[in-house]
C-alpha cells in the first residue's frame, strides 16, 4: 500500500519511544531525527517535514504530560497530533443536491473517480448524472459513457464537440432533475495556461458546489506547486487521493494536500467502482501507525453524535474479526482503570459477570492484575506479532515469556483469550440484538468486555 515505508519507519519510532524507560532531550532529538528521516524518505517535501519536526521538538520540550499519562505516551500523542496536521482535517461531502467538478492532472483517476462518486451517491439514495467535459483526451467520452452505463446513471456528452463550456451548459440543462451532477474535465498540466483558463470558464458556467482535486497518491514532489496553481485558479474545496492501493511513497500527495490546505474527502483504493473510501484522518493515521482501528473507534465514539452509519461501518469492521492484539491492547489499556471498569460493569448488560450481576472489589482487582500481566507480555511482543498473533508459535511464546518475566502458560492464556474475544465478536456477527447492543455501547463510549476478564 502507499505510505508503507512511512508507516514502518514511524511504527519503529513509536516502538522505540514506548519501549524507552524515560524521555529526555536525547530521546526527543532521536525521535525528531527519525521522524524527519521517515518523512523525507517517503517524499514529503522538505519544508513541510522540517516544519512538522520543529513543532514536534518544541512541544516535546515545552509541554508536560497530563496527569496519569506517561512521558512516553505523551510523546507518541504529540507525534500523532503533528502528523494528523499534515493528513488534514476531516470533512465530508454533504449529501445534498449539488454540482461537483473534478479537476486534476493527466491520468490521475478523474474519470474513474467520477464513476465511483456516482455510485457512492446512488448508494445514498440520490440520483446522479455524469457530464463528459474532457474534450482533450481521445476516447474520454466513450470511457465516461461506459462507466455511466456500468454504474447505471445518466450520461451527457456531445461527441466531437470541442467547446467544453457548451457541453457543460447543455449537460446541466439536460440533467436538471438529477440531484447530483458530476463534471469530468480534461486532464491538465497545471502550468498550461490554456487549460487553466478552460477550467476557469467551466467554473463560471457550472458554478459548482464542490471543485474536487483528483490526485494520484504515487505522484511526486511536483504535485504541490501544480495543486496550488489549480487552487489559485478555481479554488479547490476538497481532494480525492486515488491509487492508495498502489506502491508509491505517497509523501508527494500528502505534501500537495497540505499545500492547498483542503480536506481529503475520499481515497481511491482500486480500479473498480466500489473502490472508494470515505477518508477519516484519525482512522487513516491510527492504521498507518499501527495503533489499531479500535483506538480510533474509541476516540471517535466519544463524540456521541456519531451517525448510525459510522457506527455501523466501524462495527462491521470490528466484527469481521479484523482486529488484532494491538486493538485488544488498546481496549484493555483504555478500560484498565478501576473507575472506568466499575462504570462499564455497572452499565454493561453485556459482560456476564461470574456470580450474577453484582461485582465485588476483588473481582476488579483480579481483572486489574490480569490486565497488567497481559500488558507486560504484549510489551515484549514485536509489532508483527501484535499485528498478526497467528504467527506466534511455541518458540515465540518461549521468547515472549522470557522477555516479559512471565510464564509460557500465561502467554498461552493471553492468546487463548484474544482468540475467544475475536471468535465471540465474529460469531455474534449475525446476531442483530447483540450488534445493536454493542453499537449503542460503542456510541456511548463503552466497549463490551467478556467474562474471561474476570476469571482468575
Ligand atoms: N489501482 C488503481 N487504479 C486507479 C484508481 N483510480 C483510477 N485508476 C486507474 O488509473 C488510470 C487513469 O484513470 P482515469 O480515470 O482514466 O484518469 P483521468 O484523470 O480521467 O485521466 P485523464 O482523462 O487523462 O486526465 C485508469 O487505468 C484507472 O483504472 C485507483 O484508486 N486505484
Amino acid at each position: 500500500m502507499v505510505l508503507d515505508s512511512l508507516a514502518s519507519s514511524l511504527r519503529e519510532t513509536i516502538r522505540k519511544v514506548t519501549g524507552s524507560s524515560y524521555v529526555d532531550s536525547e530521546t526527543i532529538k532521536e525521535v525528531v531525527r527519525d521522524v524527519q528521516r521517515a518523512l523525507l524518505k517517503s517524499d514529503v517535501n522538505v519544508k513541510l517535514a522540517l516544519q512538522l519536526t520543529k513543532n514536534l521538538e518544541t512541544r516535546a520540550k515545552e509541554e508536560k504530560p497530563p496527569a496519569g499519562m506517561t512521558s512516553q505516551d505523551f510523546l507518541v500523542k504529540i507525534i500523532y497530533e503533528e502528523l494528523l496536521k499534515i493528513i488534514g482535517k476531516d470533512s465530508k461531502l454533504v449529501l445534498k443536491p449539488q454540482v461537483i467538478m473534478l479537476v486534476g492532472l493527466y491520468g490521475q483517476g478523474k474519470t474513474t473517480s467520477a464513476g465511483k462518486l456516482a455510485k457512492f451517491f446512488n448508494k445514498k439514495g440520490m440520483s446522479c448524472g455524469l457530464i463528459a467535459a474532457d474534450i482533450h483526451r481521445a476516447a474520454a467520452y466513450e470511457q465516461l459513457d461506459q462507466i455511466a452505463k456500468q454504474v447505471g446513471v445518466p450520461f451527457f456528452g456531445i461527441k466531437g464537440e470541442k467547446n467544453p463550456v457548451k457541453i457543460v451548459k447543455a449537460g446541466l440543462k439536460q440533467l436538471e432533475n438529477i440531484q447530483v451532477k458530476i463534471i469530468d474535465t480534461s486532464g491538465r498540466d497545471a502550468l498550461d495556461e490554456d487549460l487553466i483558463s478552460e477550467i476557469k470558464d467551466l467554473k463560471q458556467v457550472a458554478s459548482p458546489d464542490e471543485v474536487l482535486y483528483v490526485l494520484d497518491a504515487t505522484i511526486g514532489q511536483q504535485a504541490g506547486p501544480q495543486a496550488r496553481a489549480i487552487d489559485e485558479a478555481v479554488g479547490i474545496t476538497g481532494v480525492i487521493i486515488t491509487k492508495m492501493d498502489g506502491t508509491g511513497k505517497g509523501g508527494g500527495a500528502l505534501s500537495a494536500v497540505s499545500e492547498i490546505n483542503s480536506p481529503i474527502y475520499f481515497i481511491g483504493t482500486g480500479e473498480h467502482m466500489d473502490d472508494l473510501e470515505i477518508f477519516n484522518g484519525n482512522k487513516f493515521l491510527s492504521r498507518l501507525l499501527g495503533l489499531g482501528d479500535l483506538e480510533t473507534l474509541m476516540e471517535a465514539f466519544k463524540d456521541t453524535n456519531i451517525t448510525e452509519e459510522e457506527a455501523e461501518e466501524s462495527l462491521s469492521k470490528l466484527m469481521s474479526g479484523k482486529f488484532n492484539l494491538m486493538d485488544m491492547y488498546d481496549v484493555w489499556e483504555k478500560f484498565a482503570q478501576p473507575s472506568i471498569m466499575r462504570k462499564m460493569i455497572d452499565s454493561l448488560p453485556l459482560a456476564k459477570i461470574p456470580g450474577g450481576n453484582k461485582i465485588n472489589p476483588n473481582d476488579i482487582e483480579t481483572a486489574q492484575n490480569k490486565l497488567s500481566t497481559y500488558r507486560v507480555i504484549m510489551d515484549s511482543m514485536s509489532y508483527k506479532e501484535l499485528e498478526n498473533p497467528e504467527i506466534i508459535n511455541s518458540k515465540r511464546i518461549q521468547r515472549v515469556a522470557k522477555g516479559s518475566g512471565t510464564s509460557e502458560v500465561q502467554v498461552r492464556q493471553l492468546l487463548r483469550e484474544y482468540k475467544a474475544m475475536k471468535d465471540n465478536l465474529k460469531m455474534m456477527k449475525g446476531n442483530r440484538g447483540f450488534k445493536k447492543l454493542l453499537k449503542n455501547q460503542i456510541k456511548s463510549g463503552n466497549f463490551g468486555l467478556d467474562e474471561s476478564m474476570f476469571n482468575s
